[in-house]
C-alpha cells in the first residue's frame, strides 16, 4: 500500500490497550514472531532517536541513561540501548526489578555480556545528558509504587530531556490518569497506534510532544479488532479539509452558500458578538444576520459591514430583552446562540430551543440552559443542536454525570447519548461527541486558552454549517473541522507571535491563513 495513504488511515485510528493487545495477537498468530517484531520496531525508535540526537546536537559524548522495566516496553529499551552503544554512545542501563519478561530477560543478558554498563543506584543517571524511557508501555494496570516510584519523582525532579517509548511510564494508557506517579517526558515515541492517552487533557503534561511511529501492522489486522466504524477517532488534517465545501459549485449565489444568525452580545460583552462574526466571517457563509441589543448595533455594523445587524430591544443593563416579532427564525439554516449575552437574555431562550433549524448553544446560552432541565430541553429538540461546553459549563449542565464519571471522553459520550445533541467538549484535548461516535483533535496550543477564543470557534462552526444543511448532509464531520481549523489557527498564530500572542482578534485573522497553508500542504 502507498504509505502516505497508509498514513492518513493510520492517523486516524486510536485503540485502548485490550485492543491494542488483540492486535498484537493477531499478528504474532499469523505468524510474526514476537522478538522479530520488537527489533523491528526498536529499530525504528531508534532511528527517529537518533535523528532526534541529530537535531538537538547530542554527540556519542554525551551520555545515554536507558530505564528499562520488566515488560516488553523495557525489551524495547534494551534493543535500542544495544543499537545505541553499537552507534557507540557512552550508554548506561537502570533496570531496577528482580523479574522480567522472558524476552525481555534475554536480552538484558545479552547487554550484560556486551559490558553495556548497568547500574544499580538511580543517582548514577544524574550525569546523563538524555534519558530513555522504556519502564512501562500499555501492560501498565496498577499504582507504581515503592521503589520505582521514588525513582521517577527523582528523574523529574532532574528536569532532564526524557524520550519515552510507548508512553510516559505512569499514564494509564485508556485514561491518561496518572497512576501513582508517571514521568514527565519531553517526547513520548507512540508504537504503531495512537491511544487515547495520548487525546485526554489529564496526561498531557508528561507525554510531553507525541510521535506515531508506524510498524506496519497490516490493517486487516486493526479493522479486524476496531470494527467499520469504530467509537474513537482522531481529527486529521485529511479528515478536516475533505468535509469543507470546497471547491464551491460554480453556480451558486449567496443564499446557496447558507444563511447564519448570530445572536449574541450585550453592552457589557459587545467584543463577542464580533468574535463570533469574525469566526463566521472566515467559514465563507453565504449570509450572516447577527442580532445584538439595540445600543451596540453601530458598532456591530463598524466591525463587520458584510453582515445583517438585527437590533433587538433591551434591558436596563444592556442585554438582549427579546428579539424582534417579525423575526423569522425559519430563513436560517443555523442559529449560534450566546457568546455574552449574560443571564438576563433568558427570555429570547424558548424561541431557541423550539427554532426548526440548527442550533448551537455557547457560553451563557449554555448557563441559561443550565437552570431549565438541559437533559429535557435538549431532548425535546427536533432538529439538530450542537452545545460547545467547556468543563465547567459542562458540569453545569451535566452535574449527574459528572459525580460518577470523570474521564472526558466517556462524559462527551455519555451527554450526547442523553440528550441526542452533539457535545463539543472544549478542553486542551476538545471532543466532538455523538451517541455514537467520538472525535477527538489532537493537536492544539494552550495560546488558546484566552477569553474570546471560543466565540471565534462558535462563530466559525456557525457558519461552516448552513452549506452543508443546504446539501442534506450529515453535520458531524463539520463540526471536526471547526474544531480543528480553530486550533489549526492558533497553532500557526502562536508559531508566528509566541503563545502570548493570540488574543481572540488576532485568532481571527489567522483562520484564513491556516487554512491556505494547510491546503498547500495536502495538495
Ligand atoms: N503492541 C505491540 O505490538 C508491540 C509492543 N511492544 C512493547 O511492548 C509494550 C507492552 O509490553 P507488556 O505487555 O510487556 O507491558 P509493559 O512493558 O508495559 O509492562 C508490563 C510489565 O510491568 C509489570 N507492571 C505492571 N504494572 C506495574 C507496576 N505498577 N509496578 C511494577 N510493575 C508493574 C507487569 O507485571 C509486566 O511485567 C508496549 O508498550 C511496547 O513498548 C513492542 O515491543 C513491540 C510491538
Ligand atoms: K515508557
Amino acid at each position: 500500500m502507498n504509505p502516505q495513504i497508509r498514513s492518513k488511515q493510520i492517523e486516524q485510528i486510536v485503540v485502548t490497550a485490550e485492543q491494542m493487545r488483540n492486535i498484537e495477537e493477531r499478528i504474532f498468530s499469523a505468524g510474526i514472531p514476537v522478538a522479530a517484531l520488537m527489533e523491528k520496531v526498536a529499530g525504528k525508535i531508534t532511528q527517529r532517536i537518533k535523528n532526534l540526537f541529530l537535531e538537538k546536537s547530542i554527540t556519542p559524548e554525551h551520555k545515554i541513561g536507558i530505564l528499562v522495566g520488566p515488560g516488553h516496553n523495557g525489551g524495547d529499551g534494551l534493543v535500542v540501548a544495544r543499537e545505541l552503544y553499537f552507534m557507540g554512545y557512552n550508554i548506561v542501563i537502570y533496570s531496577p526489578f528482580l523479574k522480567r519478561k522472558e524476552l525481555t530477560q534475554t536480552h538484558y543478558k545479552y547487554v550484560q555480556s556486551l559490558g553495556i554498563n548497568l547500574s544499580s543506584n538511580i543517582k548514577e543517571l544524574e550525569q546523563c545528558d538524555v534519558l530513555i524511557d522504556g519502564l512501562f508501555g500499555f501492560g501498565l494496570e496498577r499504582e507504581i509504587t515503592g521503589e520505582i516510584a521514588e525513582d521517577i519523582n527523582i528523574i523529574n525532579h532532574w528536569n532532564k530531556f526524557v524520550i519515552s517509548i510507548d508512553l510516559s511510564s505512569g499514564i494509564h494508557t485508556d485514561t491518561g490518569e496518572i497512576l501513582g506517579t508517571a514521568i514527565r517526558a519531553n517526547i513520548t515515541l507512540c508504537l504503531g497506534l495512537w491511544k487515547p492517552a495520548f487525546l485526554q487533557d489529564t496526561g498531557l503534561d508528561y507525554i510531553g510532544r507525541a510521535e506515531l511511529i508506524d510498524f506496519d501492522i497490516p490493517l486487516m489486522d486493526i479493522n479486524a479488532i476496531i470494527g467499520e466504524s469504530p467509537i474513537l477517532n482522531r481529527i486529521t488534517q485529511n479528515t478536516a479539509i475533505n468535509s469543507l465545501p470546497l471547491p464551491r459549485p460554480a453556480n451558486h449565489h449567496k443564499y446557496k452558500n447558507g444563511h447564519l444568525l448570530i445572536i449574541a452580545g450585550s453592552k457589557q460583552y459587545t467584543g463577542a458578538a464580533i468574535l463570533a462574526g469574525l469566526g463566521a466571517r472566515a467559514s465563507g457563509v453565504g449570509m450572516v444576520s447577527i442580532a445584538v441589543p439595540n445600543s451596540i448595533k453601530p458598532l456591530l455594523s463598524l466591525q463587520l459591514p458584510e453582515a445583517l445587524i438585527i437590533g433587538c430591544p433591551e434591558t436596563e443593563n444592556g442585554a438582549i430583552l427579546e428579539l424582534p416579532e417579525n423575526l423569522d427564525l425559519s430563513r436560517y439554516q443555523t442559529i449560534v446562540c450566546g457568546p455574552g449575552l449574560t443571564l438576563e437574555a433568558q427570555a429570547i431562550m424558548e424561541r431557541i430551543f423550539t427554532a426548526n433549524c440548527a442550533i448551537i448553544l455557547d457560553a451563557d446560552a449554555l448557563n441559561i440552559l443550565a437552570q431549565l432541565n438541559p437533559v429535557f430541553t435538549l431532548s425535546s429538540r427536533k432538529f439538530p443542536t450542537i452545545i460547545t461546553p467547556h468543563l465547567g459549563e459542562f458540569k453545569r449542565l451535566f452535574p449527574e454525570l459528572i459525580a460518577l464519571e470523570k474521564n472526558q471522553i466517556k462524559l462527551a459520550k455519555q451527554a450526547a447519548e442523553l440528550t441526542g445533541a452533539i457535545i463539543v467538549l472544549k478542553g486542551a484535548r476538545t471532543c466532538v461527541a455523538t451517541a455514537n461516535q467520538v472525535w477527538i483533535n489532537p493537536d492544539s496550543t494552550p495560546a488558546l486558552g484566552r477569553g474570546g477564543s471560543g466565540d471565534v470557534l462558535t462563530g466559525l462552526l456557525g457558519g461552516l454549517l448552513p452549506p452543508v444543511i443546504l446539501a442534506k448532509k450529515p453535520i458531524e464531520l463539520i463540526v471536526n473541522t471547526a474544531v480543528w481549523w480553530h486550533s489549526q489557527a492558533g497553532i500557526l498564530a502562536a508559531r508566528e507571535r509566541t503563545e502570548l500572542g493570540v488574543d481572540a482578534y488576532t485568532l481571527t485573522q489567522y483562520l484564513i491563513l491556516a487554512l491556505t497553508q494547510s491546503l498547500k500542504t495536502i495538495n
